[in-house]
């Protein structure tokens, strides 16, 4: 211990020597500041002006070496077409006009002093845009974009210089601006265009279709149903439009089935709408009783157009009313024949036996006789299954994100071909009015949520059957919301007092 003390002792300055040492080093500070002051004013006076510029020049280099330099910028130029109007047609000029048009919904009336205003009653909506020399930053990602309008020099011809938007950003995210800024411009201007489309509704006319604008209001909000079920509806789309590269992958056609069963008025035509009015494709109706065979099938299914949902309406009726108008014209045209089909007296083939197996052999056979349109009389009855291996075989080579739509009130008498796994992807059962198909209606019909006579009308519809359709009508009867659930609840009441009777 005593020996730890002493060293501790010889390691330590005496309180004295450690005073001194203090007082020595103020001095010296002291005095090296002052030496400095003098110097620096030394210098002012002694050094001529060149010599302190050249100093501070010397000085602005190594600053400019040392401190962080700003990122380069890259420029995309994008031209507008040489008398090209706002709408190009394929001349190249089309990135502009999109540029120009996705530009339009980002640009803030407040933020800029002077806007080019364009469009009027007979055009496009009203268009913004900057005016030449102007700039403006669009944020993408979290990455600035900057935009700028750069006037044309000359009058359209040769030595022309057309008018342009242009792109710059840090050159770091060259790559995030074409992989993805650019294609996002496009997509979002493509997505706006077709939001403005209106929508087509076609219906088959001999071997074309005819169409004409569809405006049915129908959407997955006002669709009373189950809401688990229209959600794995809406989801189910959804992953059908994302899966292009997979179904390209797995060489599959891009397309995808539903059957909407369930009976009369509980909307399956309406989910259709609804379908159709999400997606933003148009319709192709087709009544199997006017295609007069295989040829006409043919030739109708490789007119439709892509992005198109296929409807079939009563597919059971379809197929059930062919083989009963079949055995009537048995008949009234006598005996058939049972190897190769017989023409009855009006020139129709009534074979109406194809089975699975055999509709394969015989469903592409041709009979050489011309028909008014210059085509093969080709008159075999269209056969379900014949039917969905047409489709299957059509679309696997031409057409892509198509949709096919059955619906049926009864789909127990469907043929076993159409419920076979694969077949259809997706069944939907459309039943009758429950609790929450009941409040989607009464906000669609009336805005509201809740009513004193909710509770009444949700155990009345726990007890009697009754279509959307029936609840719809009964909600029309009354824009005043107490005098249309009285009704209702009225009718309701009635329906179950009835059921009570028949037991
Ligand atoms: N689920 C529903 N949601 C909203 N409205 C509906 C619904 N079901 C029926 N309606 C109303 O009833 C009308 C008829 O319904 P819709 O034609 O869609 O039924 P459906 O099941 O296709 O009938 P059908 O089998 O007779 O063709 C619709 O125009 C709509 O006003």
């Amino acid at each position: 211990m005593a020996s730890d003390r002493s060293s501790a002792a010889v390691a330590l300055p005496s309180y004295p020597k450690a005073v001194e040492a203090y007082r020595k080093a103020v001095a010296t500070a002291a005095t090296a500041t002052a030496y400095a002051v003098l110097a620096r004013g030394m210098a002012r006076e002694l050094l001529p002006h060149d010599l302190r510029a050249a100093a501070s020049w010397a000085a602005s280099l190594l600053r400019a070496r040392f401190e962080p330099r700003p990122a380069d910028r890259h420029t995309f130029v994008i031209k507008r077409a040489l008398g090209s109007s706002l709408h190009n047609d394929g001349d190249g000029g089309e990135l502009y006009d999109e540029v120009r048009q996705y530009l339009a919904t980002r640009i803030d009336p407040h933020s800029m002093r002077r806007l080019c205003l364009s469009g009027g009653v007979r055009g496009s909506s009203k268009v913004l845009s900057m005016e030449h020399g102007d700039s403006m930053v669009d944020m993408f990602e979290g990455v600035a974009f900057t935009w700028e309008s750069v006037a044309g020099e000359g009058r359209s011809g040769a030595a022309a210089v057309a008018e342009s938007l242009e792109l710059s950003f840090d050159a770091e995210h060259t790559d995030m601006a074409l992989e993805r800024y650019v294609p996002f411009i496009t997509a979002t201007v493509e997505e706006a265009w077709n939001q403005d489309q209106s929508l087509l509704i076609y219906m088959n006319e001999g071997s074309g279709w005819g169409g004409m604008n569809h405006h049915h209001p129908a959407t997955f909000d006002t669709l009373a149903m189950n809401p688990e079920l229209k959600q794995s509806v809406i989801a189910d789309l959804d992953r059908f439009l994302k899966r292009r590269d997979y179904y390209r992958r797995i060489g599959k056609a891009w397309k995808r089935g539903y059957l909407l069963y369930g009976p009369p008025g509980t909307g399956k035509s309406s989910l259709v709408a609804a379908m159709a009015n999400y997606l933003r494709f148009d319709l192709y109706d087709l009544d199997l009783s006017e295609v007069r065979g295989n040829t006409f099938l043919q030739r109708l299914l490789t007119r439709m157009s892509n992005k198109s949902i296929l409807v079939i309406e009563d597919i059971d009726c379809c197929f059930s009313a062919a083989s009963r108008e079949d055995g009537k014209k048995d008949q009234a045209g006598g005996k058939k024949d049972q190897a190769g089909g017989k023409k009855d007296q009006a020139g129709d083939d009534v074979d109406s036996d194809y089975s699975d197996d055999d509709y394969s052999d015989d469903y592409y056979s041709d009979d050489d006789a011309p028909d008014p349109w210059g085509m093969p009389q080709q008159e075999q009855k269209i056969t379900l299954s014949g039917l969905l291996n047409f489709i299957d075989g059509l679309w696997s080579t031409s057409g892509e994100e198509r949709i096919i739509v059955f619906t049926t009130n009864y789909k127990d008498r469907l043929d076993p071909a159409l419920l076979r796994p694969g077949r259809m992807d997706m069944h939907v059962y459309m039943g009758y009015c429950g609790w929450e198909a009941f409040k989607t209606l009464a906000h669609n019909y009336f805005l509201i949520d809740d009513h004193p006579l909710f509770p009444e009308i949700q155990e009345l519809l726990s007890e009697v059957e009754v279509t959307p359709a029936e609840v719809s009508e009964m909600l029309l009867r009354s824009e005043d919301a107490d005098a249309a659930l009285q009704g209702l609840s009225k009718f309701l009441g009635e329906k179950k007092q009835a059921i009570g009777e028949q037991n």
